[in-house]
């Protein structure tokens, strides 16, 4: 058995984590960490784990020195340093927050404020998005775990790109996510009587995914691409819905965009490309690790509108987390991850 740790675990994608690594057959969670809860059990913060996952929060030290592999669900900027104690200690490290995920120091900067501490480790690390990037992750010690949008939005776009079949600027991906995606604090924007029966568009075109899924559609298609993305927040609790329009070029037909998916996607479990007709919905992929994609075509205008439904929690953070943690020890990718969505 695996035994892995979570630095955050009390956290919503430490705890999803925890529900994730409790159901997985071929890993024990074996330590959580938590500043706030010490001492306290992680079911008696989230009564659903009752009897199920009663592991009790230590220390982040502790977390390390009992696992092989530790899990960093934390703010962003407080991951470089658990990083370099792993590495150190030859622990594997996967981290959902983005202090790995941008190659360019610069870009970290501007978006995160911060520097990067390790240059080596950085160059260490792989990006955590298998579908597009796998034969990187395999044989590494650090996985910088994607943002959910940073996963829809690529998984949704990447076939069309790679292919040439778009033009790589003035792309648009229209984002809606559930609110889970902020975190346990409470904002005023999170606020029940905030969001409850509105939608409402944040951080219009300065998002910190920006970067960040640009600097994949740019690797995959070795092209300067350009993404004018805007999230907004939806009433619901889970979900990432990316709606992405691109122009069409010359000569691009519908049907040899979707032989493009079909073939880039072929053998992905996790992807699901719809059949004609049918729209991708967050409804479809809740609690699940798929990611569910439909091509649709514009054909007055040219474009192709390729919308992406992923569970924000799961393919978007923990349960790709787990992807990346059973492709670090050789397990199948699936192991632990085949779980379908409740039908309504
Ligand atoms: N929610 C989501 O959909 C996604 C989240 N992520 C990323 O996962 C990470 C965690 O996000 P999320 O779970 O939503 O956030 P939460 O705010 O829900 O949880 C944050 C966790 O970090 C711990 N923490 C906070 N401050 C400190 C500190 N100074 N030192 C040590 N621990 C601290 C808290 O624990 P305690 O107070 O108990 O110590 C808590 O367990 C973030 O980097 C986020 O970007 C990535 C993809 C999706
Ligand atoms: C609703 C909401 O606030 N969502 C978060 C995205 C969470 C996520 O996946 O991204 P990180 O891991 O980069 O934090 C946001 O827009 O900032």
């Amino acid at each position: 058995m695996i035994k892995a740790g979570i630095v955050g675990a009390t956290g919503y994608a430490g705890a999803e984590l925890a529900r994730l690594l409790s159901q997985h057959p071929q890993a024990e969670l074996a330590a959580a960490s938590s500043v706030s809860f010490t001492g306290q059990r992680l079911s008696e913060i989230y009564p659903a784990y009752y009897q199920l996952c009663d592991i009790v929060c230590g220390t982040q030290e502790e977390a390390v020195e009992k696992s092989d592999v530790v899990f960093a669900a934390l703010p962003h900027g407080l991951s470089q340093e658990l990083a370099a104690e792993c590495f150190e200690q030859g622990k594997a490290f996967i981290d959902l927050g983005a202090d790995f995920r941008l190659k360019n120091e610069e870009d970290y900067q501007k978006w995160y404020n911060g520097t990067f501490a390790h240059p080596e480790l950085h160059g260490q690390a792989a990006y955590g998005l298998p579908e597009l990037f796998r034969d990187e992750i395999r044989g590494k010690k650090i996985v910088a775990n994607p943002g959910c949008f940073t996963t829809a939005v690529p998984l949704a776009l990447a076939p069309a790109l790679a292919g040439g079949f778009i033009e790589y600027k003035g792309i648009v991906a229209d984002c809606k996510t559930g609110v889970t995606g902020a975190g346990r604090g409470l904002t005023q924007n999170t606020h029940f009587a905030e969001l409850n029966e509105s939608c409402s568009a944040y951080k219009v075109a300065s998002h910190r995914h920006n970067p960040e899924m640009e600097q994949s559609l740019r690797r995959i298609s070795g092209k300067d691409v350009t993404v004018t993305f805007v999230p907004h927040l939806l009433p619901v609790n889970r979900g990432i819905l990316a709606t992405c329009y691109a122009r069409l070029k010359d000569g691009a037909t519908p049907d040899e965009v979707r032989a493009a998916y079909e073939k880039k996607y072929a053998g992905e479990y996790f992807i699901r490309l719809l059949p004609e007709g049918k729209a991708a919905d967050i409804r479809n992929v809740r609690l699940s690790n798929f990611c569910d994609i439909s091509l649709h075509f514009d054909p007055h205008d040219s474009m192709l509108i390729a919308i992406s439904a992923i569970d924000n929690m799961v393919k978007g953070a923990a349960g790709q987390a787990v992807q990346n943690m059973n492709l670090l020890f050789g397990l199948d990718e699936k192991t632990g991850l085949t779980a379908i969505s409740p039908a309504f």
